[in-house]
């Protein structure tokens, strides 16, 4: 009964009570329906209502993201809780109550457009802030670190998790030999393969922006911050058993969800809240504070509340408002300076040159993504559509001598640090998270998860990931070894069970 996605179609019917207009081509014209099938004496090319709907079929396909092809996504408000003007003055955080207008979209990182919600995978956790500064984007993801800090890696670690180029599948030997050749990846890895690696919905999916950001106050005193979403109604997992059974009855399982319950007026919210470190905090962590594949210790740089994240819209058309979304991490405004970290640096380029690919050179003209707060004044102008005014008859260039647009300056802006960084320990933070944080069950699913992805893999890569595992935990070593062992001969009983990639 009470089902917004499925009854779509339904309640648009019910809420237009007759015939929305005459219909017309796209150039506004009304137009008549020929039957072609029944038009012998007359001229197809005369048909425009054929004309135009055919040739634009032809055309209606973009290229997908590489990653984050598939998702869901809604629009609703950030509100300030708590005053943190004292580290950051971009004014989005100005006073406590401020609402600011907001866009997220969730991805499965790995699985195409038309690939299934509950893949064991992260999810894209990707936020744009439409502040009266201009939009600023965290596109962070559901675990709080990354896979690799080196962006040289990104394609290498994209290709491994793709598809086979010879037979078009997923293959785990491929994943094994990335996360084998890069041991730093298997901190985030553990936390996949365990009971974060299927959010059950986009609503019990926490988010972290994982990149230490670098932030001014109005003094322009530097802070260094980690933005967490913690979902208020709790985080909430699937197992693989019940993951693979809802893949195969509803692909679409999180997209849905998220659009039932908003459109049910259950809306999702998350607290927001920072992690805060000062330069000296920053110096005497003993770690590299701005490497994406650690976490900062919740106990020596606790949450401090910011506000609450709600989301309370349904887009009304998906292509146009979230297909089209375009975030980038090199969306920012005064006062948040972004990570002063390589791979911050590489995104500041990848999004940007992605989104130009994908949307054309004026992506940020489309709707979605244009500011709602400020009036845009740039000094682009032309280029494939949508130009929206394209600047009207302001001037073109700049410097000009004719009233154009001045730059903005920012006095207390400094430049971004320069970073410490030693070699690392890649196994440190994730021998805690399988002592600590995981419960002794959480442990025994999270063998079992590595076991079924490692199972059909080939030897010489089980061994190097039982090395690597063992480094870990001498524990984890030996169940997976062992594991390994038992099953070696049954490996390819169950293959028809792998629905996905590495579930
Ligand atoms: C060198 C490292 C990285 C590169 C080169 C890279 C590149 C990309 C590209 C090209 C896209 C598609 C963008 C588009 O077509 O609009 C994308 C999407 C995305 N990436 Fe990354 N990425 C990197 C690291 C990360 C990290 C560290 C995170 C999380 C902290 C992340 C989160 C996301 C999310 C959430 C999306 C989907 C955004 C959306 O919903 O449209 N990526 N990435």
């Amino acid at each position: 009964q009470n089902d917004p996605a499925g009854q779509q179609i339904l309640l648009f019917k019910e809420k237009t009570k007759g015939p929305i207009g005459v219909m017309t081509t796209s150039a506004g014209a009304p137009i008549e329906y020929k039957d072609a099938r029944v038009t012998l004496n007359s001229k197809l090319i005369f048909n425009e209502y054929f004309m135009d709907s055919l040739t634009h079929l032809n055309r209606e396909r973009i290229p997908e993201r590489v990653v984050h092809a598939k998702a869901g996504g809604a629009f609703g408000y950030f509100e300030v809780t708590h005053d943190v003007t004292s580290i950051c003055k971009a004014k989005l955080f100005a006073t406590v109550g401020k609402r600011t207008p907001v866009a997220a979209r969730f991805s499965p990182v790995v699985q195409e457009r038309g690939g299934i919600d509950t893949s064991r995978d992260a999810r894209g956790f990707a936020v744009k802030f439409y502040t009266e500064e201009g939009n600023f984007d965290i596109v962070g993801l559901s675990t709080p670190m990354f896979v690799i800090k080196d962006p040289l890696l990104f394609p290498t670690f994209v290709r491994a998790q793709k598809r086979n180029p010879a037979t078009n599948l997923f293959d785990s030997n491929t994943l094994w030999d990335f996360l084998t050749l890069q041991p730093e990846s298997l901190h985030m890895f553990l936390l996949i393969f365990g009971d974060r690696g299927i959010p059950d919905g986009y609503r019990y999916m926490p988010g972290f922006s994982i990149h230490t950001f670098e932030v001014l106050n109005e003094p322009g005193e530097k802070s260094f911050v980690r933005f967490h979403f913690t979902p208020t109604a709790g985080i909430k997992n699937l197992r693989s058993e019940e993951a693979r059974k809802i893949a195969a009855v509803d692909p679409d399982y999180a997209t849905r969800d998220l659009y039932r319950a908003i459109g049910n007026g259950n809306f999702p919210s998350w607290k927001v809240s920072i992690q805060v470190l000062s330069l000296n905090d920053v110096k005497n962590a003993g770690f590299d504070v701005f490497d994406v594949t650690k976490v900062l210790p919740l106990d020596d740089y606790p949450l401090i509340p910011v506000g609450i994240f709600v989301l309370n819209k349904n887009p009304v058309n998906y292509f146009a408002e979230i297909e089209q979304l375009a975030f980038s991490p090199a969306n920012l405004v005064p006062g948040i300076l972004g990570g002063p970290d390589k791979l911050f640096e590489a995104r500041r380029l990848a999004y940007r040159d992605a989104e130009y690919y994908r949307l054309g050179a004026n992506f940020n003209k489309i709707p979605v993504n244009c500011p709602i707060q400020v009036k845009l004044m740039d000094y682009n102008r032309d280029g494939k559509p949508p130009v929206k005014d394209n600047g009207k008859d302001t001037p073109n260039y700049y410097p000009n001598s004719f009233n154009g647009a001045e730059p903005y300056h920012d006095e207390k802006r400094t430049e971004l640090i320069e970073i410490f960084q030693d070699e690392p320990n890649n196994f440190q933070q994730a021998t805690e998270l399988y002592v600590n944080e995981m419960t002794s069950d959480e442990r025994s699913r999270l063998v079992q998860n590595i076991l079924y992805s490692l199972g059909p893999v080939a030897k010489f890569l089980q061994d190097r990931a039982v090395k690597l595992l063992t480094i870990i935990h001498p524990d984890l070593g030996n169940r997976i070894a062992e594991g390994l062992a038992a099953n070696r001969t049954n490996y390819y009983k169950n293959y028809d069970d792998r629905l996905f990639n590495y579930n």
